[in-house]
């Protein structure tokens, strides 16, 4: 049986204030059944970790470098996520591979270096709404996950994979309960061919995940919870997704 989990991600929305409101909304909102984190701006991560001290609430990055150190100017390493006390990294969300032109390469480049120091890479893959139409949905999350499947070997089994239908996020259109288990059918059994630690690595659907819809998403076989965007930045809302997720 695999426990829920339920991620925020805070995208680039916040500040000092806002942020320790909605913290303290959430740690009043809690507990929960499952689990629950959240993944905030680069800036905000050590005052978010102080909020959240002794409370059941992870939290994380929304990125990480692919290198280890060095002359990188504007990167962040794993290693200085670790020494934050990240639990999570976000790696390959749609947003950056369409703004920063990440590949499917960097993306796996990027899950390996999380891992490298205990973080836990939350890896995105997803289909746009021209791929959906074209037929191309399957083709393109396994193209997607192959790449990391490739790149950490023995390790897969340690990642967090997160579908999130690029034509889903922050549109209001949410995925039907069958589409996202379709596809989530389909990555678990990618995953079963590469590790036997797939019946339990937990696969997120993200897109347009309300407190209404949350619980007929969640009660899906293959759908181990979710990667909420704009439903995260309200403490009530978040809460009640958390809830669903029981
Ligand atoms: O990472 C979160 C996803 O991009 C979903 O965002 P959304 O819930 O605003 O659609």
């Amino acid at each position: 049986m695999r426990k829920k989990l339920v991620v925020g991600n805070w995208k680039m929305h916040g500040n000092r204030a806002s942020n320790a409101l909605l913290l303290s909304g959430l740690k009043e909102a809690g507990p929960w059944t499952a689990d629950v984190a959240v993944c905030v701006p680069f800036p905000y991560i050590t005052e978010t970790s102080l909020a959240l001290t002794g409370t059941q609430i992870a939290y994380g990055s929304q990125d990480c470098s692919a290198h280890e150190q060095g002359a990188y100017t504007g990167e962040v390493s794993s290693a200085m996520l670790a020494d934050l006390g990240c639990r999570f990294a976000i790696v390959g969300h749609s947003e950056r591979r369409a703004y920063h032109q990440e590949s499917d390469q960097l993306v796996a480049d990027k899950a390996k270096a999380a891992l490298a120091h205990g973080v836990t890479p939350i890896v995105c893959v997803g289909e746009t709404l021209a791929e959906r139409e074209a037929g191309q949905t399957e083709h393109v999350v396994k193209r997607q996950l192959a790449a990391v499947i490739h790149t950490l070997t023995h390790c897969i089994g340690e990642i967090v994979l997160a579908y999130e239908p690029v034509w889903a996020i922050g549109t209001g259109l949410t995925a039907t309960p069958e589409q996202a288990q379709a596809v989530h059918a389909v990555l678990r059994q990618q995953l079963r061919a590469a590790t036997q630690k797939a019946d339990a690595m937990r696969i997120l659907y993200g897109g347009s995940v309300k407190p209404d819809n949350a619980a007929l998403l969640f009660s899906q076989p293959d759908i181990d919870g979710g990667l909420i965007g704009g439903a995260a930045l309200k403490a009530a809302d978040f809460s009640a997704i958390c809830r669903a997720a029981a």
